[in-house]
């Protein structure tokens, strides 16, 4: 609602009278509240109470008892203890100052509740206002008046400036002209002739004119109506003047009088301005503040609580408990001065309330509370900054002991935040929020909602556009999808699952089934090959690349072969890591060997596939020029070992399961964290086999780093992240976007100057392996079309597994007995590959990935339409095309003295 602070001081002029002076407050309420702290301290165990009797006064010192009280009172009050006797401390002596509570842990523990309250205080550096000319204006509709000469001579006679007006609008005219530059301290308004100048309402138009709070009014009567009526001061100070004075015609009288009243004028300005810089310095905080009048109805919010709740601005005031609950609201209706404690804030964009540490205080002139205050502190995820927010939304409510020691943890939190640490995302929160000042409404609530969505920590997670219309469009495609991006699933089966025990590993693999199986001792090593497979490998860098050929060549051995002659020969990785020929190929033959032949997909045939389209990626001119050997050499690791050790069943499957792996890995990136360890645990355990053990320290480090990113960012409920990262870093939008700003399908033109910050160049290479792990639905028909039944086949393997297990299926319509797999693939091309393929094509200058797609796309429509269903309908359409490659001699990699 973000109401201004002149409603703070509204509010606070409303209860002037019943509160008084601060100075008169202080003298009222010091004694008791002293007296029962001393009570209380002598009660304290710990409390090093001396005194026999206590005097109190106002004064400017300050002592450890006066500090425990808060700063309101650290200037004007000090207790003095005036007799020598000591009770309970032998060791005290007479004229030593008495201390209560000198350490935190010593406060004695009273019921915070029962506090009142600290005086308003505005610290008096703040409203300091230099001195300046006096200005008086005087309305008065006779041009001859001697009251209005004398008052003007009297205003001259003491340095200012007087002007003197004759009519309501004149005067209103010139308030609203000079409004920025010359607004007077004092008015003189002549109230003697109301059938000339109706002063109650030019009062009340002056006070509804901008900048005019601090003005000084007075109204001038004549002593006949003055002491007629004892009441009839009230109608003038409703209408808004601040005095009733008698005619008079002494200037001596008139000098007094301004000289007093520029004095209120300036200090009520400097306190509006001190008012005015507080609720801007609320405004630019990034914890969520609140002040209540006590009925706890808001006054005042700023910017953050606006922002994270959904206020507006243009709110009137509003009852907090409509915003917020919980035991800060309770503590702030119980008096207590300050507290701190959980609130729920209720936001009006989302369902569900978010618990944020608050501290709140209630503040006031007297022991009556006028202002309770609450500053929300917004956790990591919430706001711009987590700033340790946990500890006291678990300690709950605080004694005294905990607010004591909130001064240490505040320290800290004082030089945490003086560290050099600051997310980029905070940098673009505080860049856009800059953004909305002086901005047209609409823009100011775009960038709000797009601050709104950039403050959540599920960033990049996917969501389906339009998830119902393909549900029922399309269930097949939304089994699919939603398996592949969701991390959701693993918790909806695991609700769905509980109380169904002991299911365990999946069918084909455990983590200790890792097999490695031992390299001989023989030592030259020769790869050999028929005359068949050579030729074939010699077309190893083509798109059209025959690798099922290569898997029916090699018996199942595609890996190895062609690793090592990607790997060896065109890549030669073995100088890039330092390592010689047979140690890859050792490496090479460990790594398939810990693929699994039974997987109809997830074997080492995929391994190589993935293989070859990284090779092919990076042979294309805008990646030969990017990267360094080494990292090729980490791409090219990486797409070998990728699914290294896969059961053949998805992530989800494992967690609902309780799959070691996913115990293991706490149901997050299962399998792809399983990949990786795997990969250098292989590496490392033998010498025979580790390709890295020549590389220095930083080197290692760095070829680690590039295989871990890359095997991770192959995890497909991540797809949509690092998609949207590549192209938000290397694609621009040619013109502006939509009016709702947030989704347009304007072309987009490549942008490739990122390039030179190497967090830029990691997001290629995250691309890159991801597009080559699921390129084979942008392969040429006949492989993508054998790929497709691969994938289908080990899908439908899983539902079976699941089913006999009694597991939550986890793609219900990928059951062999009716799942459609066209349409599977008409999903997973529309959904998945189209829009990353046409990212990477542009990227690479590949156009044929987005053609291979489309045609295949068609494709699958065609034999949708032509019925084809199950996998013995895409077996046979295969058969008919002739695409199985004929049986050929097999050859292997091997080893000889
Ligand atoms: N042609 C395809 N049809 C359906 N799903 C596929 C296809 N190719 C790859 N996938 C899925 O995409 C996933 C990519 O990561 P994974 O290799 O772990 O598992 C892969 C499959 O689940």
């Amino acid at each position: 609602m973000g109401c201004t602070p002149s409603m703070l001081l509204d509010h606070k002029n409303r209860r002037r009278d019943s509160t008084g002076s601060q100075e008169a407050a202080l003298a009222k309420v010091a004694p008791t509240t002293l007296c029962n702290k001393a009570v209380q301290a002598a009660r304290a165990p710990r409390a090093s109470l001396e005194s026999d009797g206590f005097s109190i006064q106002l004064s400017s010192k300050k002592d450890s008892y006066v500090s425990q009280m808060g700063n309101n009172f650290a200037t004007q009050l000090h207790i003095k203890r005036i007799s020598g006797s000591s009770s309970g401390s032998p060791g005290a002596r007479a004229g030593r100052r008495s201390s209560l509570a000198l350490t935190p842990e010593d406060e004695p523990l009273v019921d915070v509740t029962n506090r009142s309250p600290p005086p308003a205080n505005i610290p008096t550096a703040l409203i300091y206002s230099p001195p300046e000319p006096l200005e008086l204006l005087c309305v008065f509709p006779e041009r001859t008046s001697r009251v209005c000469a004398a008052a003007c001579s009297a205003v001259e006679r003491a340095g200012g400036e007087a002007r003197s007006l004759r009519c309501a609008r004149e005067t209103l005219d010139a308030l609203r002209r000079d409004n920025d530059t010359r607004v007077p301290h004092v008015i003189v308004v002549d109230a003697r002739q109301p059938q000339q100048l109706d002063a109650l309402l030019l009062a009340r138009a002056i006070r509804g004119t901008k900048n005019t709070q601090h003005v000084y009014l007075i109204a001038i009567v004549k002593k006949s109506a003055y002491l007629k009526d004892e009441f009839g001061v009230l109608a003038y100070l409703e209408a808004g003047f601040n005095r009733v004075m008698v005619e008079t015609v002494n200037t001596t009288a008139w000098c007094a009088e301004v000289l007093q009243a520029r004095s209120s004028a300036a200090c009520s300005r400097a306190q509006i301005a001190a008012t005015a810089a507080l609720a801007a310095a609320a405004d630019r905080c990034r914890d969520l503040v609140a002040i209540t009048d006590d009925q706890q109805r808001i006054l005042l919010t700023n910017k953050s609580w606006c922002r994270m709740l959904g206020w507006r601005l243009e709110e009137g005031p509003r009852p907090i408990h409509e915003a917020a609950g919980g035991e800060a609201l309770r503590l702030a209706t119980t008096g207590a001065r300050d507290w701190e404690a959980p609130v729920t804030l209720r936001r009006r964009a989302a369902p569900d309330p978010i618990m944020l540490p608050c501290r709140g205080a209630t503040i006031g002139l007297t022991k009556t509370t006028s202002h309770i205050v609450f500053v929300c502190e917004p956790s990591a995820g919430e706001g711009d900054r987590g700033r340790g927010s946990l500890h006291s939304i678990r300690r709950g409510s605080l004694d005294v002991r905990s607010v004591a020691s909130d001064g240490l943890r505040r320290t800290s939190l004082a030089k945490l935040q003086g560290l050099p640490l600051e997310a980029p995302i905070t940098k673009v929160i505080s860049l856009l929020s800059a953004a909305t000042e002086g901005a047209p409404p609409s823009t100011v609530a775009c960038i709000e909602r797009a601050v709104d969505m950039l403050r959540t920590s599920e960033l990049y997670s996917p969501q389906m556009r339009d998830e119902t219309k393909l549900r029922v469009e399309d269930p097949i495609a939304t089994d699919l999808i939603g398996a592949l991006l969701s991390r959701e699933q693993v918790n909806q089966n695991l609700v769905y699952m509980q109380g169904n025990a002991n299911v365990l590993s999946s069918r084909r693999s455990s983590n200790d089934s890792t097999v490695v199986r031992s390299q001989t001792n023989r030592t030259n090593i020769k790869h050999k090959t028929t005359g068949q497979l050579r030729e074939l490998l010699d077309t190893a860098l083509s798109w059209d690349f025959e690798i099922f050929r290569l898997e029916d060549l090699t018996r199942g051995r595609p890996l190895a072969h062609l690793g090592l002659a990607l790997m060896g020969g065109r890549f030669d990785v073995c100088a890039a890591l330092e390592c010689d020929e047979r140690t890859l190929l050792h490496w090479l033959t460990v790594i398939e060997t810990n693929y699994h032949a039974v997987n109809t997909y997830h074997n080492s045939t995929h391994a190589a596939d993935v293989l070859q389209a990284v090779a092919y990626f990076l042979e294309k001119d805008r990646l030969k020029n990017l990267l360094e050997p080494v990292e090729a050499a980490a791409a090219l690791i990486s797409a070998a070992a990728h699914d290294i050790d896969h059961p053949g069943t998805s992530s989800a499957f494992l967690c609902n399961a309780r799959h070691p792996l996913a115990i293991l890995y706490n149901d997050v990136s299962v399998l792809e964290s399983h990949h990786a360890a795997l990969t250098f645990k292989l590496t490392l355990n033998d010498d025979r086999v580790n390709i890295f053990k020549n590389l220095d320290r930083d080197t290692y480090k760095t070829v680690r780093h590039h295989v871990i990113d890359m095997i991770l960012a192959t995890e497909m409920t991540k797809h949509f992240e690092h998609l949207a990262k590549f192209v938000n870093v290397f694609y621009a939008k040619s013109s502006g976007s939509k009016e709702d700003g947030m989704h347009t399908d304007e072309p987009l033109s490549l942008d490739t100057t990122a390039l030179s910050q190497p967090e830029n160049v990691l997001l290629v290479k995250r691309m890159m392996i991801k597009c080559a792990d699921v390129s084979n639905a942008s392969r040429p028909q006949k492989f993508a079309m054998e790929w497709a039944r691969r994938i289908a086949e080990e899908y439908f393997l899983q539902t079976d597994e699941e089913k006999a297990k009694d597991l939550p299926v986890v793609m219900p319509m990928f059951d062999r007995a009716t799942c459609s797999i066209p349409r599977s693939q008409i999903g997973f091309i529309d959904y998945i590959i189209i829009d990353m393929m046409e990212a990477w094509a542009a990227f690479i200058d590949m156009p044929e990935l987005v053609n291979h797609a489309r045609s295949n796309n068609q494709h699958w429509r065609e034999l949708d339409e032509a019925g084809v269903t199950t996998l013995a309908d895409v077996k046979r359409v295969q058969r008919q095309n002739a695409i199985q490659a004929p049986p050929t001699t097999t050859a292997e990699p091997t080893t000889e003295e």
